[in-house]
């Protein structure tokens, strides 16, 4: 059963991600653009660098030549926001991208862009969840390669430089020119090692690479970057004495970064710094857009230039969605993705790397320098991360208890309120708060928790640990 989740349909290759099922949903994707009649613009669909990546988008290309509905693939791996930019810049009502983002390499994936290049939202994978179930096998049929090519159903396109040309044309490229910057670069043997290279290098920066080759089993690692993750492109930094290390995660679509002294900055710690810095020293007006699974520093730095910060649930669907609506600055997740205003409507790694080059550049500080400005000027909040494994009888248990009884450990602080958007998140009177929420792309329960001590903030987790049995 194809079923969508926070970030696309993910399932285990040879198990649900299988030619019959891709070539379900882009049948049931070609029905729903002929009723909507939008079949005449085309499509466009990409992939990365996982097992079966490249097949699956062909699979799903015939699918829809024979369809009658001309498909653009692209013809090499590609970061994922390159997709949306191309969906939105050519005005195409949908597009594709076979990736599990950062899942592990068992798994794959595709996730369905809409008009405007942005992640499909409920409303939409619900209506595409509801045209698969209509779908008989026997219906889908597909038009040989060779001869889609050949009719031009299907055509063969390369738009990376359109896409880097747009970053470069948005980022103050003379001011890191300028400074001589080094850094380093781990794409966790994913897509972004042309894409983010190239702007890189074009600011003449020297760049120090790892994991660039391509690896369909990540080094047997995750490729989604977190401080575990990371260790190796932290001694890097170190060794070479580098003025940030960069990672992607699989499909280039989130960061992770390394500061000038090797510390680990999550990605609620870059959020913080761009918003920052795009307010501060680019002078830039307008909210700030977070998950609620996202630091309320954001909060603190909104407020501290007289600014407001909203809060959605998870998933960058919601978050576009209320930038739009606010007209942010920036928008981003715990997670990792984030975009800014004026980019693209998802989260771009290759965009958000550019950025913080030019932030070092432009205010001739370090990282580290910088982040301690934030501190001084707006304070500080501690965040602890957690995640728990489950079957799905303890999935049922911990769901009875946290959003059905609605019950809470015995919480020493006081509580301003509860919601029960996404999971269940208390926020306490002191500006601490703690979510526990079932992830929508893996099968992990999350507990995260923010307090003004870092103590705290363990205690809180490890009370939700012991009233949720998670141990
Ligand atoms: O916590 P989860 O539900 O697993 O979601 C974590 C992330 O997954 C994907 O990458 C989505 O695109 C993001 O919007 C989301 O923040």
């Amino acid at each position: 059963m194809i079923q969508f989740g926070t970030g696309g349909w993910r399932a285990v290759i040879g198990d649900e991600f299988t030619k019959e099922n891709i070539q379900l949903l882009a049948k049931a994707l070609s029905n729903k653009m002929k009723d909507e009649e939008v079949e005449e613009k085309g499509m466009v669909i990409g992939y990365d660098r996982r097992f079966l990546s490249k097949e699956a988008m062909q699979w799903a290309g015939r699918v829809f030549a024979a369809e009658g509905i001309k498909t653009y693939l692209i013809n090499r791996s590609s970061p994922t926001p390159l997709i949306m930019f191309y969906v939105m810049k050519h005005e195409f009502p949908y597009g594709m991208m076979v990736t599990a983002s950062h899942n592990p390499a068992i798994y794959n994936g595709i996730k369905v862009f809409t008009e405007g290049g942005r992640d499909a939202d409920e409303f939409q994978t619900k209506a595409l969840e509801e045209y698969i179930s209509h779908v008989k096998k026997e219906d889908v049929r597909e038009m040989e390669y060779e001869e889609a090519l050949k009719n031009g159903m299907i055509v063969e396109i390369n738009p990376l430089n359109e896409y880097l040309d747009n970053i470069i044309s948005a980022v103050d490229m003379k001011a890191i020119r300028d400074r001589g910057l080094k850094v380093a670069l781990d794409p966790m043997y994913g897509v972004s090692e042309t894409s983010l290279k190239t702007i890189l290098l074009t600011a003449r920066c020297e760049v120090e690479t790892i994991h660039d080759r391509h690896d369909t089993l990540f080094g047997g690692k995750l490729p989604a970057p977190s401080a575990h993750t990371l260790r190796a492109l932290q001694n890097h930094v170190i060794d070479k004495r580098c003025d940030i290390g960069i990672a992607t995660d699989g499909d280039a679509d989130r960061i992770g970064v390394i500061d000038d002294t090797g510390r680990f900055l999550h990605p609620n710690d870059i959020l913080v710094l761009l918003y920052y810095y795009l307010v501060k020293y680019k002078g830039w007006h307008g909210p700030v857009v977070r998950n609620i699974a996202t630091t309320h520093m954001l909060d603190k730095v909104a407020e501290r230039f007289g600014e407001k910060c909203y809060e959605v649930p998870v998933g960058f669907k919601y978050i576009s969605a209320k930038m739009q609506e606010t007209d942010a600055v920036i928008g981003g997740e715990s997670s990792g993705g984030l975009t800014v205003r004026g980019h693209i409507k998802g989260k771009d790694g290759i965009y958000a790397a550019s950025l913080l080059v030019e932030m070092i550049a432009v205010t001739g500080k370090k990282l580290s320098e910088i982040a301690k400005e934030i501190e001084t000027e707006c304070g500080s909040i501690y965040m602890e991360e957690r995640d728990y494994k489950f079957n799905q009888e303890k999935k049922e248990q911990i769901y009875q208890i946290l959003m059905l009884d609605k019950e809470l450990p015995e919480l020493n602080f006081d509580i301003d309120k509860i919601s029960y958007l996404d999971g269940c998140k208390v926020y306490f009177k002191n500006g601490g708060w703690i979510i526990a929420r079932f992830s929508g792309t893996e099968p992990l329960l999350r507990i995260f928790c923010e307090m003004p001590n870092p103590e705290d903030a363990k205690q809180l987790c490890n009370l939700y640990e012991e009233f949720l049995k998670l141990k």
